[in-house]
């Protein structure tokens, strides 16, 4: 859109096309998409690309029109409003009896509206997993590499081989990154370890490298997967989007989904669909309401008294997420954070011996500390490499409390539970330890303010305290083959017609790195999957 007041004017159409929808819900439409965050943006806009599609996007959260959500160095503001859900894992014995927040997004966009605007592509081997697990090719790298092309606007040195640039998403390499973040480049460097234009492209397909990160920032403000796919459709008349309507749960008809049952305004309602339901509630809320909806292990169903529709003992387990323990230097002159403050990105092996990077280090132009961790003493002007588990090993799982569908649920997230990731924890921070006490550095930094030279227990004791979520949380409703597996490759429900899957649960693994992109990946190959099975 060309100026600032055609944007304007195509925004009061927008809403006024949106009010009206919402005013006048009709019984059924072709296909409801529950959430619409990273995932389910993409989705939904696909499919209401086709206008003979009545297409209704359900969201529980609010609009993203607000400062701290596009604005990129605001988005610190949103972990403490009402833009996320703030869920609290339990307590762990591995975390030295801590119970560490992992809040995801809720808001237009879910957390592509409140994250750090990283994009990351994931690395070869892991699509290449997810096309073994699912026994399909299709998600394998070679394809995905396709997709990427298909939906990147690439801002950065042309690359036909790894980039588009007609695609709804804009992607920027950080622009005018800050001199700490080059520095991480050449810290790399002086470690022998390969710097690369971008992350994503060459650098995923090998043992790892470092690069200037890319960036959904468009204009200065956050590009999130919904601004990117949704709201320039939003005065379409087949797309109805409905915020702050909670989803109680999918209704079945024995074992069909018919349509959705949900809170607004106070009211329950119901709205049926013709073709199909879609799950696109992000990893804890996907299984929550898979099981609200009698879709879950038949023995967890039973405990909480909920009626089995579908045994699926796969519901709510293999949850992961990138653990992370940050190391933070001291500035020397304090440097602005600039652009979401997280610029230079880097993937190693935490043994040579491995086939691909299992440890992702974001380097955040501010001190992150955990809570325990901040007891130590945090400079007021500092940076932290935000260093962590690309391929953890430890698994968790979700529970539920009771059969109210809105009553929280039991995150067991059971982090460092398994030792081998206790072992990659303690090269991650060693590693760290060397990029950031590297000459490279040395222009910029005062001192090393944590964790400074520990080794044995006392090593292990910091990253049990330093441990915090990277937001990463994903894979609770996996994709595969075996009795685990809740979703076909199709990312359709086992044993439950009309009902699909599409967002980060889907994953048998986690990617190695953020999980945005990929989850936007998911979107674009359900949509294709959809269309093809309805024919549209
Ligand atoms: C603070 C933070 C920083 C992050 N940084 C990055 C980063 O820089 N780069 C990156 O790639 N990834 C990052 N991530 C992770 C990334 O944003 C997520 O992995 C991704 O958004 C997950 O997509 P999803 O579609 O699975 O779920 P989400 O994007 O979480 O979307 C789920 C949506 O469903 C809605 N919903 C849930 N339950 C209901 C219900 N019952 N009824 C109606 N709606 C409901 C939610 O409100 C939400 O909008 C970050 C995440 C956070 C929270």
């Amino acid at each position: 859109m060309s100026s600032v007041t055609d944007q304007a004017e195509f925004q009061e159409r927008a809403n006024a096309n949106q009010a009206r929808l919402a005013a006048a819900l009709k019984p059924t439409y072709d296909v409801i998409v529950c959430g619409a965050g990273a995932s389910g943006s993409v989705v939904a806009a696909r499919l209401a690309e086709n206008p003979d599609v009545q297409v209704l996007l359900i969201e529980a959260g609010g609009s993203d029109d607000v400062e701290a959500v596009l604005d990129p160095g605001q988005w610190p503001v949103n972990l403490a409003s009402e833009r996320v859900w703030p869920f609290q894992a339990i307590t762990n014995p591995h975390l030295n009896g801590r119970a560490i927040p992992m809040p995801m997004g809720k808001v237009l966009g879910g957390g592509s509206s409140v994250n750090v605007m990283l994009w990351a592509r994931g690395h070869r081997s892991d699509w290449d997993f997810f096309a073994a697990e699912a026994g399909d090719d299709e998600w394998g790298y070679e394809n995905v590499l396709g997709i990427y092309r298909r939906i990147e606007n690439w801002q950065g040195a042309p690359n036909t081989q790894y980039r588009g640039d007609s695609g709804p998403v804009w992607v920027e390499p950080a622009s005018d990154p800050s001199p700490v973040a080059q520095a991480m480049l050449g810290a790399a460097a002086e470690l022998g370890i390969p710097t690369f234009d971008s992350p994503n492209g060459r650098m995923m397909e090998g043992p790892g490298g470092a690069a200037i990160t890319d960036l959904l920032i468009r204009d200065g403000r956050r590009h999130s997967l919904f601004r990117a796919y949704v709201q320039p459709i939003l005065g379409k008349p087949n797309l109805t989007v409905l915020t702050d309507t909670m989803v109680r749960r999918v209704i079945l008809d024995g074992k069909r989904a018919t349509g959705v049952e949900f809170e607004r305004g106070g009211e329950r309602l119901t709205i049926g669909a013709r073709m199909e339901v879609v799950l696109s509630l992000g990893a804890i809320q996907t299984p929550k309401l898979l099981m609200h909806s009698g879709i879950g292990d038949q023995a967890e169903l039973n405990r909480v008294g909920i009626p089995v529709v579908q045994h699926l003992p796969g519901v709510g387990q293999n949850f992961q997420d990138h653990v992370s323990f940050g190391c933070t230097w001291e500035y020397n002159e304090p440097i602005a954070p600039r652009n979401g403050g997280s610029e230079a990105s880097l993937y190693w092996k935490s043994r040579p011996d491995l086939d691909a990077p299992d440890i992702l280090f974001c380097q955040v132009e501010f001190p992150v500390p955990s809570e325990r961790t901040a007891a130590l003493g945090v400079p007021e002007h500092g940076w932290t490499m935000f260093a962590g588990l690309a391929q953890p090993k430890s698994r968790g799982r979700l529970l539920l409390r009771d059969s109210d569908a809105l009553a929280p649920l039991e995150i067991d997230a059971n982090m460092l539970s398994d030792p081998e990731d206790v072992r990659a924890a303690a090269r991650c921070v060693e590693l760290c330890r060397e990029l950031g006490n590297a000459q490279a550095f040395r222009p910029f930094v005062k001192r090393e303010a944590m964790p400074g030279d520990l080794k044995g227990e006392a090593m292990a004791d910091y990253i049990r305290d330093a441990a915090v979520t990277y937001w990463h949380q994903t894979c609770t409703a996996k994709m595969g083959r075996d009795a685990m597996s809740v979703v076909d490759g199709s990312l359709r429900v086992y044993g439950v017609e009309g009902l699909r899957i599409v967002d980060g649960s889907i994953m048998p693994r986690v990617t190695t790195g953020n999980t945005q992109a990929p989850c936007a990946v998911i979107g674009e190959r359900a949509a294709e999957m959809i269309r093809a099975t309805h024919r549209f």
